[in-house]
Parts: C-alpha cells; sequence; structure tokens
C-alpha cells in the first residue's frame, strides 16, 4: 500500500506559529497513569491483540426503522503496524493499515525544529491537532514493551485543549480508544516504535486544530508521572 501524507487539521506547516515570539501558547496535557479506572469514558486496555475487538459502530440512520440486525457494521475493521519515528526535533507516525502519514508534533518551537539535529529535550512535545473515528474504535498495541503516551480527550465536537489527557501506558499493555474518542497516534518513549494498529475499514476522521481554533499547542509531557 502506498504512504500517503496526510495532515488533517489542514494547519500550514510552513508557516507555524512560534512560541518563542509568543505567537501562540502552550496548554499542557493533564499526565495521568492509565489504569482501568483512569480509562473509563477514553477507552480499556488490550492485553492480547490478536483476540481484541475493535468495536465498530453501525452506520447511523435518519428515519425510524432499524438496521437489520448484523447489517451496517460489514466494512469491517483493517490492522498492520503504525510506526512512531522521531526524524531529528520532530515526530513523525506511519500508519500502514490506512496508507497516511502525519506529522504529530515537535521537540522544539515548532517553526524552528529542525529534522537536521537531534531533540535537546524529549520530556515533552507540542502537538497541533487531533480526531476523532466516528466509525469506529482504534487499538494500538506496542509490539516491544515500549512505555507510551495517549493523547485523549472524551467525545464532544466542543473539545478544547484544556480537555485533553496525557496517559501513561507502561509498555506492557495496549489500548482500545473508543469510537468518538479524541486522540492523537501514541506518542512512544523511545525514538522509534512499532505499533500493532486495527480500526474501522472506513476510517471517517474529524479533526480539531489547536492552532487555529485555540491559538495553542497540546504539551503533551513524556517522563515520568508527576502527579
Ligand atoms: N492522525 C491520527 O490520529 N491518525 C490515526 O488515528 C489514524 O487512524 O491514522
Amino acid at each position: 500500500m502506498t504512504i500517503a501524507f496526510s495532515n488533517f487539521s489542514g494547519l500550514d506547516l510552513a508557516a507555524l506559529p512560534s512560541l518563542a515570539k509568543g505567537e501562540a501558547r502552550t496548554v499542557r496535557a493533564r499526565q495521568v497513569l492509565a489504569t482501568d479506572l483512569s480509562l473509563v469514558g477514553y477507552g480499556h486496555f488490550v492485553d492480547d491483540f490478536a483476540l481484541a475487538e475493535t468495536t465498530i459502530v453501525p452506520w447511523p440512520l435518519k428515519g425510524s426503522r432499524p438496521l437489520v440486525p448484523g447489517t451496517g457494521i460489514e466494512g469491517g475493521v483493517v490492522e498492520d503496524v503504525f510506526v512512531m519515528e522521531r526524524r531529528g526535533q520532530t515526530l513523525h507516525a506511519v500508519n500502514h493499515a490506512v496508507g497516511r502519514s502525519y506529522l504529530t508534533g515537535w521537540f522544539e518551537d515548532p517553526p524552528r525544529a529542525s529534522e537536521a539535529y537531534a531533540a535537546r529535550d524529549v520530556s515533552r512535545l507540542y502537538t497541533h491537532e487531533a480526531n476523532y473515528h466516528p466509525d469506529g474504535g482504534q487499538i494500538f498495541f506496542p509490539r516491544t514493551l515500549t512505555p507510551f503516551v495517549a493523547l485523549l480527550a472524551k467525545p464532544g465536537d466542543d473539545v478544547t485543549p484544556e480537555d485533553f489527557v496525557a496517559f501513561l501506558f507502561d509498555g506492557t499493555r495496549g489500548v482500545h480508544i473508543d469510537p468518538g474518542v479524541w486522540h492523537q497516534p501514541v506518542f512512544p518513549l523511545a525514538d522509534r516504535a512499532i505499533f500493532d494498529n486495527r480500526q474501522g475499514r472506513v476510517h471517517a476522521c474529524v479533526s480539531v486544530d489547536f492552532v487555529r481554533e485555540f491559538g495553542a499547542y497540546v504539551e503533551v509531557p513524556l517522563g515520568g508521572i508527576r502527579e
């Protein structure tokens, strides 16, 4: 499958506002340890990728008649690897299941970040967007025991940067992100990591652009738990 670069939010990545110049602000996501309880409303743990079910949302109806049972969900799922990799002072994510790649964040002031130089501080990352899938959930499962952070917010199109929570996973378990839950591709606490990914084949995506809508980048903590 060919891989095409996707910029869901449509933000001009060649004209990013500068934090150093005060052209944008940061909203630091609250970091919490992923537990069964803390994930309520966002998703749940996955312990066996092969056996894990991905929630598929039945086709939405406009009339009063119901779907014939078992129909409206037959688009099924797609699955393949999702590769997260640091490229200098930027982070990229390549979704081989749907053939799309993304720039998911910067380890420096975004307009000054370079792929030619190593990141100086990887304890946090700035990201500019998030999205959700109305058609189904999405599973990220680490192939190696790499700890990772899932930046998530509960469903609702009136989402704001302040709604996002950075869930810290220790790398021994995966995550099922529920339909409608805002997310970015997960952020590994390593320079490169491979995840198994399973999601709805329809791959409907609804995006939020933190920069153009709120004048902010979301700062994602990637260190240990502070709270
Ligand atoms: N950008 C982003 O979040 N993408 C993933 O959710 C995906 O489905 O590719």
